[in-house]
């Protein structure tokens, strides 16, 4: 049988990408989604505004929803400072497989942990299974349609403190009006939009961020 996408990106990397080197990792998958195939990768537009916030936040502690083929989780990672944690949760396991080699070729597996399940199972299992106490940052980029609901679920297992910061993809395409509708009018956050493309595209698209105020 054929290959998929992912594995066809992964290839890619391994024959373009230099090992232990995170850029040219990114490059790679950049060039690869330009020029070869779309995929559903943050992108370099959207992935630069998110390595600002990375940068800010400079978190301890960080977690990502939606790995797909990793790119974005190396985004972060390679910003992440010596001793510091990035938590990526994957649902399919075809993805997670790739997004494993990918994590690795760049040399970041030492700061990623990629636990592979729904992540409605996994968040309420974090803080005992992980010695999490709270997320500094967490990067949304996984269904658009369980942005809301593990937000709350963030919030009611106490995985946020007061100036967490969400970052969520997508907003705008394909869209997450529910969860943007809730950071946006609710109280307990100040959000924040950041208008961009969807990746490889011209389609507008853009990136929320939410600071949660406890
Ligand atoms: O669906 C997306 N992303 C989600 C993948 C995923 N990868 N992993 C999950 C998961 C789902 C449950 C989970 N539960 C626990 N981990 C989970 C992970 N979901 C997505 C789609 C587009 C897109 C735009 C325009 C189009 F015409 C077609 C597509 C663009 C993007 O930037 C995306 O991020
Ligand atoms: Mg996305």
């Amino acid at each position: 049988t054929g290959s998929t996408r992912p594995q066809r990106l992964l290839k890619a990397v391994q024959k373009n990408a230099t090992k232990g080197d995170p850029q040219s990792v990114i490059s790679t998958i950049d060039h690869f989604c330009r020029r070869c195939e779309w995929a559903m990768n943050v992108g370099d537009e959207k992935g630069t505004i998110l390595d600002s916030v990375v940068c800010e936040v400079s978190p301890g502690s960080t977690l990502e929803l939606g790995t797909y083929c990793g790119y974005s989780t190396v985004r972060i990672a390679r910003l992440l400072a010596p001793g510091t944690k990035l938590i990526t949760l994957e649902f399919n396991p075809d993805f997670a497989k790739v997004a494993r080699q990918v994590i690795e070729f760049a040399g970041l597996q030492e700061k990623v942990l990629l636990v592979e399940g729904p992540s409605g199972d996994i968040i309420p299992k974090i803080k005992e299974q992980f010695g999490i106490t709270t997320f500094d940052l967490v990067f949304l980029d996984h269904w658009k349609d369980r942005y809301l609901p593990d937000t709350k679920l963030l919030e009611e297992c106490g995985l946020l403190r007061k100036g967490s910061v969400l970052m969520a993809d997508n907003v705008i395409c394909p869209g997450t009006p529910d969860y943007l509708a809730y950071v946006r009018s609710s109280p307990k956050y100040d959000s924040k939009y950041f208008k961009s493309h969807l990746e490889y595209t011209k389609v507008e698209d853009g990136l929320e961020k939410s600071v949660y105020l406890g």
